[in-house]
């Protein structure tokens, strides 16, 4: 079973415009509606796959509601804490030259006792075969530590997880040694201290430290450069799958949701690989924040190219 934790869910509005004015008026050419943030998204993903997953987090007001009749009509099942601010609109404006830029809300505040009432259920879902995924910013009225108290909380009931956050967040909650993680290169550099990596191998280093202090796999996404993969001593770089690029917002989450599902099913590291690289490349084809079909997904899996590093 995969339970995704979205603590800061978002509609997601991608918003096509010729080119951007600073200052001056922007007619919109075409707009798309999503339900998104990030493990919303990798629920999406685990769906279109094929499988059963339980979307959990906060949700509020109108957006909120939008977003659950969405994934009720998706048949995702979702179970979230009723909050009483509004869920956030993230507007991603893509301009004709290809540029992107992201406008995230903050988000509705979040109290103590609708934080304690999550991590109740949280704590009702844990068990054996139970994997969590933890993806995304947090909402305000949430502590830094959030990650790292629920790592802690479903590991001593037998439950495993998969993180995807960044800054303090995630530096707390790497020291509870969840079994899978997913940070971009500039969320891992930030870890590391430095402003970027050279390289595909400088980039594996820096994850291995990780691995190496007991964090179980850790797959480090380059945008359209592709992943670098470390899973028991391996070091594997793959390019990414050259695709038409539509939007590559949410492309990280579907390579989230493909790892989950992969890591639930019990797949070998190839097939993992094969499926991280072709449900992120698909994601990319894709309006919004959509995830694949899971025909276009098998259709390019095969096209995943491998790179043992030393
Ligand atoms: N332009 C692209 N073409 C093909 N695949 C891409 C492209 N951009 C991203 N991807 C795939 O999506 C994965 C996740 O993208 P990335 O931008 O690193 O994630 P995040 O959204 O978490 O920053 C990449 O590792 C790659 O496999
Ligand atoms: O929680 P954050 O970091 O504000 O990110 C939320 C945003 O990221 C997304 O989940 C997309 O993330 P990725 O591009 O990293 O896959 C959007 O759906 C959402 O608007």
């Amino acid at each position: 079973m995969i339970i995704t934790v979205t603590m800061n869910p978002a509609a997601d509005k991608t918003v096509e415009i010729e080119s951007l004015k600073r200052g001056g008026l922007n007619r919109i050419r075409k707009a798309e509606w999503d339900a998104g943030g990030k493990g919303i998204n990798v629920s999406k993903t685990i769906s279109e796959l094929g499988m059963e997953t339980t979307a959990t987090g906060f949700l509020g007001g109108n957006t909120g509601r939008e977003i659950e009749k969405y994934l009720r009509e998706k048949g995702i099942r979702s179970d979230f804490v009723a909050v009483d601010g509004e869920t956030r609109t993230n507007t991603k404006v893509f301009e004709d030259n290809g540029m992107v830029t992201e406008l995230n809300e903050p988000g509705p505040y979040i109290t103590a006792a609708q934080e304690e009432e999550l991590l109740k259920k949280l704590e009702g879902y844990a068990g054996e075969g139970v994997l969590f995924v933890l993806s995304g910013s947090l909402p305000m009225g949430i502590n830094t530590d959030i990650y790292a108290r629920i790592i802690e909380m479903v590991h001593k009931k037998g439950a495993e997880v998969l993180l995807d956050a960044d800054g303090e967040a995630f530096r707390k909650a790497v020291q509870y040694r969840p079994e899978i993680i997913k940070p971009n290169k500039e969320e891992l550099a930030q870890y590391a201290g430095v402003p970027e990596f050279s390289s595909a191998i400088e980039t594996a280093k820096a994850a291995e430290a990780l691995t190496d202090a007991g964090v179980g796999m850790a797959v480090v996404s380059m945008g359209a450069e592709g992943a670098v993969f470390l899973e028991k001593g391996n070091r594997i770089f793959c390019p990414a799958i050259p695709v038409k690029a539509c939007s590559t917002v949410g492309a990280g989450d579907a390579m989230a949701g493909a790892l989950a599902y992969a890591w639930e099913n019990g797949m070998g590291m190839e097939d993992k690989i094969r499926l991280c690289m072709a449900v992120s490349a698909g994601a990319v084809t894709t309006q919004g924040t959509k995830p694949p079909s899971k025909e276009l997904a098998e259709a390019l899996k095969s096209r995943a190219v491998f790179t043992f590093l030393g």
